[in-house]
């Protein structure tokens, strides 16, 4: 048994092959070939449109702290057969290479790089395992969250789920994401300390337990507390719940800015519509009902064609967990490497799975928007030395169904990777949460609702340049040529 280290860095989250291949490049010295990687997802999950990146705080976090700790030396020293002047050389390691990604809440599609690493081979390979982790689930829970703020238009959307997120790290890191794809407010405290998020919260079924009946528990929130959200569906909604809210609240008056109630379990669309009545002749149509109880996108537009009254949704589970795609599916993929003479050899993986083939060479994602309206045509995938946004018209074709082609004109074309570390220094001024949510909003707005519908939306075009292509058929049919000639 080995013994217990403390975890004093986040430079060992990784796999062990990584380790084991930068032991490898090391060894045959070639560590220091510059080497260039690209993230993409083959996929968009839920069957949404579109995807909303996110991960990159977390990741450059990350990246400025790698660095072998004393402990992780001894660590690999005690568990595997590490050379020590393998070990001094880890132990000097610090990140060196250039890391281009799309900014965080930018909307982003499947087949195309989201990020791109390049840089010593090493330290290309070092950071694959972390920064999938991170884009992965973040890049997943932005979706989610944009998929249900989608449905729940101009109502409120909290954030309820971490008590049923897959621990601290998800709670966390899930909350900020969902806050990036257009939650408003997040029940996690320490999110909202550590991030700046509002933070909302009514009360649990306890307190109500508590007090063994709902008039003596809202009396005693209602006489600690302001601003007032009474849980009414411990014993009866309809006939002790929501008239014990409405007693306290006129009992209260201006002591308590009575918010309104929250509903938790029954058939939501019928009761909620009788809590809004009674509230109504109460006279206090002002307060909002709240509903929460295994929402996501799906009963929320169903409950809205029912006609439910609810106007803010606590949204949990379902969220935080991605619970009908719990991973993205995000790799990282080696695109060019340098050769024997010092010049940068495109690579590519194959497979038979046509979607499985990587792209070979490095590449820059155009976001194309038509000058006209500002509404988006596509998106183009370029080999890094071409300039499309410097070309009169623009040649864009479906990656597999070459006859799905369009001819555009009139077009504005804005890079989607931005730079963010340049050999290895930081050089990208990252924005305020605030903004990199207002941001994501505005780039939902510029794309045709025809991508947003929640059911079924079209694809949207992610071509490659016609010169992106043609060095992809030529180094698949270099490979094959290749294949062939070996006896
Ligand atoms: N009118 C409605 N139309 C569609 N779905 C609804 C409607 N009302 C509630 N739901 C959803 O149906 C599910 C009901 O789940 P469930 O049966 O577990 O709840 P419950 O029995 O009412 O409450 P509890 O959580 O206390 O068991 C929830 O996901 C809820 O959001
Ligand atoms: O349903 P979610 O989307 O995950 O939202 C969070 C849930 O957490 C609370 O329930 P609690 O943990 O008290 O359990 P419950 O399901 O029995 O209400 C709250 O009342 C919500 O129902
Ligand atoms: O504040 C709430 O109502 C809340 C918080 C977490 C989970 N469920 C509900």
């Amino acid at each position: 048994m080995v013994k217990n280290y403390p975890d004093d860095s986040y430079t060992l989250h990784t796999d062990a092959y990584q380790i084991n291949m930068i032991q490898t490049y090391w060894q045959k010295n070639i560590h220091n070939k510059n080497a260039v990687f690209e993230v993409f997802f083959r996929n968009l999950p839920f069957s949404n449109g579109y995807a909303i990146f996110a991960g990159l705080e977390r990741a450059i976090n990350y990246i400025q702290n790698l660095k072998f700790s004393e402990t992780d030396i001894a660590y690999l020293r005690e568990v595997a057969e590490y050379p020590d002047d393998f070990l001094a050389y880890l132990k000097d390691f610090h990140f060196r290479g250039t890391i281009r990604a799309a900014v965080e809440g930018e909307v982003v599609f499947n087949g195309e790089p989201i990020l791109q690493v390049e840089g010593p081979l090493a330290d290309c390979q070092l950071v694959e395992t972390a920064l999938l982790n991170i884009i992965n689930y973040q890049t997943l829970i932005a979706t989610k969250s944009a998929r249900i703020k989608a449905v729940a238009g101009n109502d409120g959307v909290l954030e309820f789920g971490t008590r049923r997120a897959q621990e601290f790290d998800a709670a966390i890191w899930g909350t900020r994401a969902a806050y990036i794809g257009g939650f408003d407010a997040t029940s996690n405290v320490r999110a909202g300390k550590i991030f700046g998020i509002p933070i909302s919260g009514t009360h649990a079924h306890s307190l109500v337990q508590a007090y063994r009946d709902d008039y003596d528990a809202f009396m005693a929130y209602g006489t600690t507390h302001r601003n007032c959200v009474f849980l009414v569906d411990t014993y009866d909604t309809l006939k002790s719940g929501v008239p014990s809210a409405i007693k306290v609240a006129k009992e209260l008056g201006d002591k308590i800015n009575f918010m309104g109630v929250r509903i938790d379990s029954g058939d939501m669309a019928y009761i909620s519509k009788r809590v809004r009545e009674q509230l109504d002749e109460a006279g206090f149509t002002e307060a909002k009902i709240y509903a929460s109880n295994d929402l996501d996108e799906k009963t929320i537009t169903n409950l809205k064609m029912q006609g439910a009254k609810i106007d803010v949704w606590g949204v949990g589970t379902k969220l935080i967990t991605a619970y009908d795609q719990p991973a993205l599916g995000a790799v990282y993929k080696m695109v060019a490497i340098e050769g024997g003479d010092g010049k940068m050899v495109d690579t590519i993986k194959l497979s038979n799975n046509a979607e499985k083939v990587s792209t070979p060479g490095k590449k820059q994602v155009w976001r194309i928007t038509n000058k006209a309206d500002g509404k988006t045509e596509g998106d183009y995938i370029a080999l890094w030395d071409e300039t499309p946004q410097k070309q009169e018209s623009l040649y864009m074709f479906h990656q597999q169904y070459t006859y799905i082609n369009k001819l555009v004109t009139n077009y504005n074309a804005r890079p989607i990777l931005q730079d963010i570390f340049v050999g290895g220094e930081l050089v990208y001024d990252q924005p305020e949460l605030d903004e990199i949510r207002e941001y994501s909003r505005i780039q939902l707005e510029g794309l045709w609702e025809e991508y947003k519908r929640e059911l079924n939306p079209q694809d949207y075009p992610v071509d490659l340049s016609q010169k992106a292509y043609d060095n992809k058929m030529s180094i698949i049919q270099e490979i094959r040529n290749n294949m062939n000639n070996i006896k």
